[in-house]
Parts: C-alpha cells; sequence; structure tokens
C-alpha cells in the first residue's frame, strides 16, 4: 500500500473532477461538452481580441486540404480564420492557454496519449456560412487525436441563430446526430480520428477558437 503511496506521488498530480469527468466522456462517447469552461468575462476578452484581429484583416478564407494543398472551397466551408501563436500570446490569450495547458497536461499524465503539438485557431463564421459535415483528419493530418472547440459568441446567443456543431455518432451502423448550441464559454472536445461533425448555417456571426491536440 505504501509502495503505491509512492509511485502516484511520482505522478505528482491533483486529481481535478472537471478534468476526470471529461476524460470518462471521451473514453465512453467520445466526446465531452463543458459549460462554462471560460467565464463570460474571460469570452468577452477573448471575443475583443479575435474581433480586433479581424477588423485589422488579419483572418483568411478558411481552406480545405492540407498547408501545403489549399483549396478554397465555399461550398465547403465559408469561415474565416486566424492561427494563434503562443509565445507571442498577449494579455487575453494568455488566458486561453493557461486554462488550456492545465488540461492537455492533465490528459498527458493520466490517459497517456502522447499529445506532443497544439495548434489553435480563431474561427468567424459570417452570416450565412457553414461547414459541411467532415472528419478533422481530412485536413491530412492524422496526428490529430482531439478537437477542440471553444465558443466565444455574445452571452444573449439564441438557438435560434443556428450555427449548431452537429456530431454524428454512428451505433450500429445509424447515424446519431448530437445538436450541440455555440454557447458562450462552452468548450467542446472530440475524437478527430472518429466523430464526423458539422456547422450548421448561421443567421449571424459567430465565434471561436477552434484547435487540436497532436500527436507525433
Ligand atoms: O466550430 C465548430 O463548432 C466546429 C469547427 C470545425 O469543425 C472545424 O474547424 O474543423
Ligand atoms: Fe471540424
Amino acid at each position: 500500500m505504501s509502495e503505491m503511496l509512492e509511485l502516484y506521488d511520482q505522478l505528482e498530480f491533483q486529481e481535478n473532477p472537471l478534468y476526470e469527468r471529461i476524460i470518462t466522456d471521451l473514453v465512453t462517447k467520445q466526446y465531452s461538452i463543458i459549460d462554462d469552461f471560460f467565464n463570460l468575462e474571460e469570452v468577452g476578452k477573448l471575443r475583443a481580441t479575435l474581433l480586433q484581429e479581424y477588423e485589422e484583416d488579419n483572418f483568411k478564407k478558411a481552406a480545405i486540404g492540407n498547408r501545403v494543398n489549399e483549396v478554397i472551397e465555399k461550398s465547403v466551408r465559408g469561415d474565416f480564420i486566424l492561427w494563434l501563436n503562443e509565445a507571442d500570446a498577449g494579455e487575453n490569450e494568455k488566458i486561453f492557454f493557461n486554462k488550456i495547458n492545465p488540461f492537455i497536461s492533465y490528459l498527458n499524465k493520466t490517459c497517456f496519449l502522447g499529445i506532443l503539438f497544439k495548434e489553435f485557431h480563431y474561427a468567424l463564421y459570417p452570416t450565412g456560412t457553414f461547414y459541411k459535415r467532415h472528419l478533422d483528419t481530412f485536413q491530412n493530418d492524422d496526428r490529430r487525436k482531439l478537437s477542440l472547440v471553444c465558443y466565444l459568441n455574445n452571452e444573449d446567443w439564441k438557438p435560434e441563430n443556428g450555427g449548431e456543431l452537429v456530431i454524428y455518432k454512428n451505433e450500429a451502423g445509424i447515424d446519431n446526430p448530437i445538436t450541440i448550441y455555440p454557447f458562450p464559454g462552452r468548450v467542446v472536445v472530440f475524437e478527430s480520428q472518429i466523430l464526423e461533425h458539422e456547422v450548421k448555417p448561421v443567421n449571424t456571426m459567430r465565434l471561436s477558437i477552434t484547435g487540436w491536440l497532436k500527436t507525433r
């Protein structure tokens, strides 16, 4: 018994009930929805940074295909994106990384997923845009293990705005769609290589940070 305690100590971690819930969700259903992962004040700051970058014209039309083989295809996706660079993250972006990084370390300590790389981009879906059903490994990057989306919409976001994320769970050969509204502060994590998903057409501007946790 005391030997076991010593080994536990070597893992140097404090059990975190929220992270444990996310891990259980991922193991049992391949996705997890976490409301209020970011509080409204944090969402407001991240949204302000996103909008400022957009106004300064730093976003580009999102493409499909990998980075050396990009194709812009409006019939597949209509969002605009900007990659985040952690090395020169501003005050507000630090809020994001300071919350996401401990979760990644926890995953690595407890699940042995071997996450070595991460990449995140802001995304802005203008009115009328969508992202057709796809798998995130579609970007020719089979190192993508977990997809993570954080919604930065306004506090009064309504279901009628559209822009739902729909995750398709294949159960015994039958598509079981799960509809997820992009409420501010909500984070969705899912298995990049398993779950197809889409973003339904949006009736107003839709804001988020999307990213991937990757193995080598
Ligand atoms: O914004 C979302 O809900 C999902 C975005 C997405 O599927 C992607 O960028 O690959
Ligand atoms: Fe996706």
